[in-house]
């Protein structure tokens, strides 16, 4: 299964910069972890570009009113759907500065809070893929995921 986070707007901040490197790097040793980075603009326009870019894929809209799960539970929910095996692609969407819309919320399968903080994009961006790093790590049995 392969994972695609999206996002509007390179990542501008030198610290969200140097934290998204650090992961994707990391992340290179457990398979398909792709960032895809959209054109910023508001909130229709994003959701719309984010719904036009995962067509088909298992969607996972991030929003801080989104259900709170453990990292246990994403590694949960990674596996049942690997094991399902009718999902190619996770897709994790991240919206813009007013969030998503409705439809994008409507359209999604699932839809996941980071915390019940509302962050920054760039900064929801490294939190989510440290996460994406720690359920790898977590499932490999290795000892980052403590
Ligand atoms: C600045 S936030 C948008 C805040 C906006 N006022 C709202 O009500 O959604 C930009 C994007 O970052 C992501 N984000 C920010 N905080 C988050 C959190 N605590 N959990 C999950 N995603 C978050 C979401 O994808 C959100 O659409």
């Amino acid at each position: 299964m392969r994972i695609r986070v999206y996002v509007a707007g390179k990542p501008a901040l030198d610290h969200a910069k140097r934290g998204v490197d650090d992961y994707l790097k990391r992340l290179r040793r457990y398979g398909h972890v792709e960032l895809i980075i959209l054109k910023a603009g508001d909130s229709a326009t994003v959701s719309a570009q984010l719904l036009a870019r995962s067509e088909g894929h298992h969607r996972i809209a991030l929003d801080e009113r989104g259900e709170a799960l453990t990292t246990q539970q994403w590694a949960d929910v990674f596996e049942e759907l690997e094991q399902r095996g009718e999902v190619k692609t996770l897709s994790f969407l991240i919206g813009a500065s007013d969030g998503h819309t409705e439809s994008l919320r409507r359209a999604s399968n699932r839809i996941w809070q980071l915390s019940s903080l509302t962050l920054q994009h760039e900064i929801a961006l490294v939190v989510l893929l440290e996460q994406i790093y720690r359920v790898a790590t977590l499932r490999k049995g290795e000892p980052y995921h403590r």
